[in-house]
């Protein structure tokens, strides 16, 4: 049984621009599957080449070598096969301002041959909140609706296989939990996903697999609970009271202790550190303490994907 996603070896190389621009490496041979039934988070910083991944799978893109399959069909060999096993929810929406909602999918139904295909529609419309503006210009709609139409036009022909580039990007909280549920029913039912998101936390809770990108490279690939776990150390944080405190991130940074600092994430008055044992506590706070620094909110917990991520960041 082939993989849902297969990626080979994929690199995508930029010419130099004739302005000056050096040749650049957005790609350099990234491989990974996703397998039937999961669900993937594909992670990284910005400009990782999350998005890059994505237009070479939906055929918006053509991978300097390698190869990327959607359950066994090449995406650049037969893009049009590839493109009816893959539902693709881009970050930004490219809508047709002269249709409604339900013109626009019944467009893209289409587009992939199928002509009724109303009751669908209409499901899609119903579970995605969009039942009350079938109507309504895109255009008109607000940013998360928008948001949602782009899934919902993704999912017009049933595709097997469901890639989202930030799909929560910019929505409030209760649209995001709502299409995270919808993400995950879609799952039960059979749907394999890829997903790009900056919510680690959510990533945590929906995908058991995780793979990380820097800079074009994969540096991370492992179940989620095999992630968490390999990160044994737990976070002790706490808030610098007093007149460091007062004096914010500058002040903090300057009164904390030295033998700290270089492991320590300063946010504001807010100091993170990783602790591997209760000694590791007693003594970063005894440390905090001879320095003349007030330690408030006092918090120890387990490490989280964030911590995960940031760690395998900072370690290439
Ligand atoms: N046409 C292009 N020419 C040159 N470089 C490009 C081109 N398109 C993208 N890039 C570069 O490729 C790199 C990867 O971009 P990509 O959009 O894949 O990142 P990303 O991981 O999706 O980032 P984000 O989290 O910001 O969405 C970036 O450095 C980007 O500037």
């Amino acid at each position: 049984m082939p993989a849902a996603l297969s990626f080979q070896s994929v690199s995508k190389r930029y010419a130099p621009l004739r302005g000056g621009a050096p040749a650049f490496v957005a790609l350099d041979e990234v491989s990974f599957d996703v397998a039937e039934g999961g669900i993937l988070g594909l992670l990284g910083p910005n400009g990782a080449g999350k998005t890059t991944l994505i237009s070479i799978l939906a055929g918006l893109a053509r991978a300097s070598s390698g190869r990327a399959l959607v359950l066994g069909v090449d995406a650049q060999r037969e893009p049009l096969r590839a493109r009816r096993l893959l539902g693709v929810v881009p970050q930004e929406l490219a809508s047709d301002p002269f249709f409604s909602v339900r013109e626009a999918l019944r467009l893209q139904s289409g587009y992939f041959g199928i002509r009724r295909n109303e009751a669908w529609i209409d499901e899609l419309l119903a579970h995605l909140g969009l039942a009350d503006k079938a109507d309504a210009q895109p255009r008109h709609l607000s940013g998360g609706m928008k948001r949602r139409l782009m899934v919902a036009q993704a999912l017009v022909h049933r595709p097997p296989v469901i890639v989202l580039d930030e799909p929560t990007a910019g929505v409030d909280v209760d649209l995001r939990q709502s299409l995270w549920q919808f993400i995950a029913r879609l799952n039960r039912e059979g749907h394999t996903i890829m997903l790009t998101t900056h919510y680690l936390e959510e990533a945590q809770a929906l995908a058991g697999r995780i793979a990380m990108l820097r800079k074009g490279r994969l540096v991370a690939l492992d179940d989620t609970a095999a992630l968490l776990a390999s990160t044994r150390a737990s976070q002790l944080s706490f808030t610098v009271a007093g007149a460091a405190g007062d004096a914010g991130q500058a002040g903090v940074l300057e009164r904390l202790p030295a033998a700290l600092l270089p492991q320590a994430r300063v946010t504001g008055r807010v100091v993170q550190l990783n602790v591997q044992s209760a000694d590791d506590v007693e003594q970063a706070l005894a440390a905090v303490r001879q320095a003349g620094l007030l330690a408030e909110n006092v918090e120890v917990r387990h490490a989280d994907l964030e911590d995960v991520f940031l760690n395998v960041m900072a370690a290439r």
